[in-house]
């Protein structure tokens, strides 16, 4: 179990979880202000539309009641000239007319019916004072041929309307019309000789209709006008209204720089906001929409804008705001718990394949690892499992051929009995445990006689394997716990464990010399091999291997010496 691996793990599972999560809550949050702007704007257009239909539908309404006016039998009684009395019953009952539409209207300021003659002298003329209808009396008619909506009337082909801009009323004595902002809407008259008579007027108020329009806006909503130059006629400062009419030129394309698209007819509509454009519309939603007014002669519109604060479109998004940051802190944790679970869960195979990685060099045991799977984990599983195999069978090779190796740097190839360097081990051995216990052992040298007749008498085969039988034959005449080694050529060394005495030893050499004597059959041949024999004992004739060796090799040629001069009892073997 490496738990550095599983926190790593864990952690990073963990974090991209968290990330995940915070990532999409992000940007769920993102797009839902994006589309709760969009929505807002998309009111704000709408909104600003109304504004402006209903604005029009007004002026219509006015041109709709001018025509209707205009047709009155005591219109065309006025322009054509009547007996006094009959002109001034008809100019009474206009009065009347007048007086019962600017009721019906409030947002009506005069109605008139202007002669094209005496320099566009008022014939009949009814004003708005003080919410009640006051008809002028004929001394205090004036003369109107010089204002532009007279003679630019006079201009229109009859049944026509004629509409002025939207202006700062300056007529003298015009009541509750003078200085207000408004339009005039008229059509022209014609005599009964066909040349001009006159025109119908009605002045419309234009800040009653907004101020009623306004009132009908959501609170929050600013609303903005401006007319086809882009001088404000409507803003939420009124000081930055009608300013041309105050010398000064104060536009819409200054406070608000994109618009003059609309005034250059490049766009219907345009909407800001200080989410996507922060420099040109800081903490504000807004859209301007460019449209007609009426139905007059004149190309006229106007261009109408509509402003609500960012903070309260946004307002929306803060409950959603929250619920996404519970969201992603419950997604968080979830995903903290399953990294955890995941982690472990990827890593339990890793472990057992990391245990049996640092427990095999020592153990070379081979544990059960996750073979079945079908993954990367699996295949390094089923490679480690054969790797250990191959491991464990060349390590088994490897120790068999160490166990050969020494066993023929320690045994004679051709007897198999142990060679010089193994009978010496084992004598050192011998030593140092008899040293410590005080026991006694011998040391015997055996010589074989005339061995070199067999080798050239019958060949060196048949010679290999006279010294193999007589291999044999003392490693059946000594004890299991006895060595009989082979020095080289024809001479053995023997091991005995034990106290002997002389006479017992003397006894045990010759029975030695009888059994290496007794005839043998090889290759079909009887053949009989004499030895030489001579001993050492520990501690009398020496304390180390050499001397011991030395010693009995020693007392072995004594013994040769003594028989080849034809004595064979009672040999001194030592
Ligand atoms: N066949 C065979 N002969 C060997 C081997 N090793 C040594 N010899 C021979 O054994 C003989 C040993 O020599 P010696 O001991 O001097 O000969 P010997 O005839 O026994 O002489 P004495 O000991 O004096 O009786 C030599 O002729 C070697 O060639 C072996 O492994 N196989």
């Amino acid at each position: 179990m490496r738990p550095g691996l599983l926190v790593k793990l864990a952690l990073l599972l963990a974090i991209f979880g968290i990330l995940a999560s915070g990532i999409t809550g992000y940007y769920a949050y993102t797009v839902n202000r994006a589309m709760l702007v969009s929505a807002a704007q998309s009111d704000l257009i709408t909104a600003a539309r109304g504004v402006n239909r209903r604005l029009s539908q007004s002026v219509e309404e006015a041109a709709d009641d001018a025509l209707l006016l205009s047709r009155l039998v005591d219109v065309e009684r006025v322009i054509n000239g009547q007996q006094a009395q009959r002109l001034r019953i008809a100019k009474q009952e206009l009065a009347q007319a007048f007086a019962s539409m600017l009721a019906l209207h409030p947002e009506y300021l005069q109605v008139r019916l202007i002669g094209a003659a005496n320099n566009g002298l008022e014939l009949v003329r009814v004003d708005s004072q003080g919410g009640l209808t006051l008809r002028v009396d004929d001394k205090d008619l004036q003369e109107k041929g010089h204002f532009p909506y007279v003679f630019e009337t006079l201009l229109v082909p009859a049944g026509q309307i004629y509409q002025s801009s939207i202006a700062v009323n300056h007529e003298r004595a015009a009541h509750d019309a003078e200085g207000r902002p408004g339009l005039m809407v008229a059509t022209p008259l014609s005599r009964r000789d066909g040349r001009p008579g006159g025109l119908l007027v009605i002045n419309l108020d234009l800040t009653r209709l907004l101020s009623q329009l306004q009132l009908d806006l959501p609170k929050d909503y600013q609303l903005y006008m401006a007319n086809r130059w882009g001088d404000f006629l409507v803003h939420p400062d009124p000081t930055q209204t009608f300013g041309f009419d105050k010398g000064r030129r104060i536009l819409m394309q200054d406070s608000f720089a994109p618009t003059h698209l609309l005034f250059e007819r490049k766009a219907g509509s345009l909407a800001l906001s200080g989410l996507a454009q922060p420099e040109q519309s800081a903490g504000k939603v807004m859209a301007f929409v460019r449209l007609p007014i009426g139905r007059g002669s004149r190309d006229d519109f106007v261009v109408t804008g509509l402003v609500q604060p960012l903070d309260s479109v946004l307002a929306l998004a803060a409950p959603l705001g929250q619920r996404i940051i519970h969201m992603v802190l419950a997604f968080s944790v979830i995903a903290i718990l399953l990294a955890v679970v995941f982690a472990r869960a990827m890593l339990r195979p890793i472990n057992t394949l990391a245990q049996a990685a640092c427990s095999f060099p020592d153990t070379r045991q081979q544990v059960a690892l996750p073979v079945e799977r079908n993954d990367e984990i699996g295949v390094l599983a089923r490679n480690f499992d054969r790797m250990q195999r191959q491991i464990n069978s060349h390590m088994a090779s490897l120790y068999d051929s160490q166990r050969e190796l020494s066993y023929l740097a320690h045994h004679d190839s051709l007897t198999g009995l142990a060679n010089r360097a193994l009978f010496f081990q084992q004598l050192e051995k011998m030593l140092a445990l008899s040293q410590r216990s005080g026991a006694q052992f011998a040391v015997l040298f055996v010589d074989l006689d005339h061995f070199k007749q067999i080798n050239d008498q019958h060949g060196h085969a048949v010679g290999d394997q006279v010294l193999q039988v007589v291999a044999r034959r003392l490693q059946h005449a000594v004890r299991g716990s006895d060595m009989v080694a082979r020095m080289g050529g024809d001479e053995y060394l023997i091991l005995l464990q034990g106290s002997f005495s002389t006479d017992a030893l003397s006894e045990l050499l010759d029975k030695l010399a009888l059994i290496i004597s007794e005839p043998m059959i090889v290759e079909d041949k009887r053949l009989e091999v004499g030895a030489s024999i001579g001993y050492s004992l520990y501690p009398r004739d020496g304390t180390s291997a050499e001397q011991l060796v030395n010693q009995a090799d020693h007392a072995m040629y004594h013994v040769k010496a003594i028989q080849r001069d034809g004595h064979t009892r009672q040999l001194p073997y030592s």
